[in-house]
């Protein structure tokens, strides 16, 4: 190999990462982000939070010894370069695919992958545990967490913090500082990042930092020659009074995220340390390309794209999020006490338009969906409307304030569960399949899913104007589709009499596949009705009137099976054959595993056809 080359294809990786010269690693940081490029722009995916971690997952691979030292990525969206560097360069095309590498960290796909990831805020809790158990074990390896500053605005980040700082364990903390969450980032804590990322330096204890350095090999010679032979990399690294210094964690930082020289000698000494250590890392989103770089939060996630441009190959045309944040801006132009709350997905959940529109009445409150709630709660509790608009997968953190502070007092909030459903490429750590479960199972909760636009809408006015107590408006990632069949009378469900013997109930999104598949049936000479719900709980007596009008009833339901809506209404009504998804659902794309799941109009097709012919 040339003095400055690095062939990222001959390497043996991560073992021949830490024979390399620090030019080398520039090289072979250079190839990555075109890799991640090229791969992202095909597939999919997390591209600006990647382009910022390659020279930072380069350094912590040269430095620690994975899997024995354990890294911990919180979210994992970050975890490309750690992918490629871990055995999965030759599966790295398959990014997100069915049957390919996850987009998030997964134990079962790597042992180089310490934790689960995919939701925020659980990486120094997760790693904390790890910390102990190396103790306990007498284990002197490192267990580190790498978090952005998205990440920080969660509570679950302090309530590690809080145990960590004291914990004698060798844990590391990275903080990944790009002034990003997935918008821009928000919060008093965002504020004081941000005075750190720029303050000037000064070494406090210098002194104690060199006794360190001093006995730190870095292949070979000491970290404080190399240090010092480095222009900035001294002069940036130091032992800083802040707030992680008072929780208990010597501080290291801020490091240029993009100098591996620089980056190496603080995790060295960090590791040296065999203490709580929390380092601060500035980095770039997007770094690397210029489009991402340029807006990195639309490249935050991304479907396929030109990469000459950064163009989308598929424009977004309306979609559910969009639909409902343009609806909710015109309620909220009537009612002045509508309040509209994200968890730092405003674009995600449609929410943009509101923002600007009322920015008075807008509160993006951070990766904090627990405190969401609550603070929804307050804001109920006086005479507000809230509307919180949140992921179904990330809702799953709020269950007790959803009842504690919600609920048992008779609030009147509105949730705008998007994503629900299946999800598609993300995973099993993203698809909405349990929110029907935990929702249905809360004492005095309404719950509508509209299968349209327009249902959408006449659902988003119930709940924030007539409705009182909790009520959830669920709908799933993307367009509606083509059949429209409405609620216009607004009862609450649509029967759809073909004369049949026997019924289909079913709702959302899940309608279109059950229409298709009851037309081809009909091409058959088979008849069956179909009972759509809109408001799907609670379960209304005229729903189960008609339910035990029928010999033999149906129910196809794009959610978790136990504490699904099929078997509430099961357990009323008796007779119905439930197919709802039994298990965690990996990733792909989404018409694929409803067919999978045995939820697109053709399965449905086959398995109606196959109880017919049994019924004849
Ligand atoms: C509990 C939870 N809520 C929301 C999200 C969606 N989400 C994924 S990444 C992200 C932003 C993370 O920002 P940061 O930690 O700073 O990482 P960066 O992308 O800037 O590197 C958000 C809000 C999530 N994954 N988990
Ligand atoms: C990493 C993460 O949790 C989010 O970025 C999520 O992937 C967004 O999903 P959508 O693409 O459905 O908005
Ligand atoms: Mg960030």
């Amino acid at each position: 190999m040339a003095e400055n080359k690095a062939d990222l294809y001959r390497l043996k990786l991560p073992e021949d990462l830490k024979k390399l010269s620090f030019a080398q690693c520039d090289d072979l940081c250079r190839q990555i982000r075109t890799l991640l490029i090229k791969t992202v722009s095909k597939n999919g995916g997390h591209l600006a939070s990647n382009l910022g971690t390659v020279e930072l997952t380069v350094a912590l691979h040269r430095v620690f010894e994975s899997p024995k030292d354990k890294i911990v990525w919180d979210v994992g969206h970050q975890a490309y370069t750690h992918k490629i560097v871990t055995g999965r360069l030759d599966k790295f095309a398959t990014l997100r695919q069915e049957g390919g590498i996850s987009g998030f960290c997964r134990p079962d796909e790597s042992e180089h992958d310490a934790f689960i990831s995919g939701h925020s805020s659980n990486s120094i809790s997760a790693a904390l545990g790890i910390a102990y158990a190396k103790k306990l074990q007498g284990d002197e390896h490192h267990a580190i967490a790498v978090l952005g500053d998205g990440a920080m605005s969660g509570g679950l980040s302090y309530e590690g913090l809080n145990n960590a700082g004291k914990s004698e364990t060798n844990i590391i903390v990275i903080l990944n500082y790009n002034e990003m969450s997935i918008s821009r980032n928000v919060g008093s804590m965002a504020k004081y990042l941000s005075q750190m990322r720029t303050k000037s330096s000064y070494l406090k204890t210098k002194t104690a930092v060199e006794r360190v350095l001093d006995v730190t090999p870095v292949v070979g010679q000491p970290v404080k020659k190399v240090v010092r032979s480095s222009k900035n990399a001294f002069k940036n690294m130091l032992l800083h009074s802040t707030f992680f210094e008072d929780m208990g964690f010597e501080f290291i930082g801020p490091l240029d995220g993009h100098n591996i020289e620089e980056l190496e000698a603080g995790l060295r000494t960090a590791k040296a340390m065999h203490k709580p250590v929390f380092v601060h890392v500035n980095t770039v989103k997007g770094k690397g390309y210029a489009p991402a770089e340029a807006n990195p939060g639309e490249f935050h996630g991304v479907g396929s794209f030109e990469i000459s441009t950064g163009n989308p190959d598929v424009v977004s045309a309306d979609s559910f999020s969009s639909v409902m944040g343009k609806e909710l801006c015109r309620l909220a132009r009537a009612d002045k006490h509508i309040c509209a709350i994200t968890a730092a997905m405003k674009y995600g959940t449609g929410l943009q338009y509101f923002a600007k529109n009322f920015p008075e009445r807008f509160f993006d409150v951070g990766i904090a969906e627990e405190h969401a709630v609550t603070f929804c709660g307050g804001l109920a509790s006086s005479g507000m409307i809230p509307v919180f608009a949140v992921y179904s997968t990330f809702l799953q953190r709020s269950y007790d304030q959803i009842i504690h502070d919600l609920s048992i007092g008779g609030l009147h909030a509105v949730i705008c569960v998007d994503r629900a459903g299946i999800v598609g490429s993300d995973g099993e750590t993203h698809q909405g399949i349990f929110d029907i479960s935990y929702l249905t199972s809360i004492p005095n909760v309404t719950v509508y899913s509209p299968s349209n636009y327009d249902e959408l809408r006449l659902c988003l006015k119930k709940a924030v104007l007539e409705d009182k107590a909790i009520s959830v408006v669920r709908y799933p990632r993307g367009r509606e589709a083509s059949n429209k069949v409405l609620d216009s009378a607004g009862t609450g469900h649509v029967h759809i009499k073909n004369g049949g013997n026997s019924l289909i109930l079913t709702y959302g999104r899940m309608f279109d596949n059950v229409s298709a598949a009851v037309g081809k049936l009909g091409k058959d000479g088979l008849k069956c009705d179909v009972l759509k719900l809109v408001k799907i709980f609670p379960i209304e007596d005229e729903i189960v009137k008609i339910i035990k009008e029928y010999d033999k009833v149906y129910f196809f339901e794009e959610a978790y099976k136990f504490g699904s809506l099929s078997e509430k209404i099961a357990a009323e009504c008796g007779n119905i054959e439930a197919f709802a998804i039994g298990d965690y659902v990996h990733h792909g794309e989404t018409a694929d595993l409803l067919d999978e799941l045995g939820l697109s109009a053709e399965k449905i097709y086959r398995v109606m056809k196959e109880r017919s012919s049994h019924a004849t």
